[in-house]
């Protein structure tokens, strides 16, 4: 069970300093906005490659970009150690996965709350990671959206048969109130910005939402 912060609830005036503060994490959430793809923009490819040379957990970077299939593997380039593209924005998702495979990270594919998973179950031998969102991409701080755990609990049977080293990550809203459902329905690798950073100890935090995350592990 993983805990990846999101470093969109942190201080963006001292991102190292912010990144030291959940160390104890397994990685650093970094959501990549263009202004496109969602109505919201944040931090591109210079400050990801800055990231990465001074952050001591690997970077989680999450792309809510149009031409993913442009611009992944250029985040794998710059120190991105997991990169997850938007299967709305990608035209050739399975080369995008491939692309950012050869490129040395592992390959996530992230899928809104109003995409259904079923048409690209069979993506799965190309990817390393299923992102399922439960808030509408594009802000920290929304709420859960519980709706969509018969998702997480399809991609994790989905993954299941499938066999492999495949990881489910949830993403908006993940908090202590809301984790054990995420746990449950079969997600291991947990988004969570405002739980985290909203607390006073960051590191704490991290380490209560895995306890939860832990004690409430599917099948
Ligand atoms: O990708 C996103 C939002 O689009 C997330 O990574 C959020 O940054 C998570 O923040 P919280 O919902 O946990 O506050
Ligand atoms: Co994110």
């Amino acid at each position: 069970m993983q805990i990846s912060p999101s470093i969109l609830s942190a201080d963006f005036a001292n991102l190292e300093r912010e990144l030291r503060r959940i160390s104890n994490a397994d990685w650093a959430h970094v959501d990549v906005m263009d202004g496109h793809f969602v109505p919201n923009l944040t931090l591109g490819l210079p400050v990801v490659e800055a990231l990465a040379k001074v952050s001591p957990i690997p970077l989680d970077c999450h792309l809510m970009i149009d031409d993913p299939d442009r611009w992944a593997p250029q985040y794998a380039e710059a120190g991105g150690s997991s990169v997850t593209f938007h299967i709305e924005a990608a035209g050739d998702p399975r080369r995008v996965a491939r692309d950012l495979r050869a490129a040395g990270a592992r390959a996530g594919m992230a899928i809104k709350p109003g995409t259904a998973f079923a048409p690209y179950a069979d993506l799965l031998p190309d990817l390393d990671m299923v992102l399922v969102m439960t808030v509408e991409p594009g802000f920290g701080g929304q709420s859960f959206m519980a709706d969509q755990m018969p998702k997480v609990r399809e991609v994790r049977e989905a993954v299941r048969r499938h066999g492999g080293d495949i990881w489910v990550q949830v993403d908006g809203g993940v908090s202590a109130d809301t984790i054990e459902q995420c746990a449950e329905a079969g997600a291991d690798v947990f988004v969570a910005g405002s739980a985290v950073y909203g607390a006073q100890d960051a590191a704490a935090a991290v380490e209560e939402l895995r306890a939860l995350a832990t004690a409430h592990r599917h099948g």
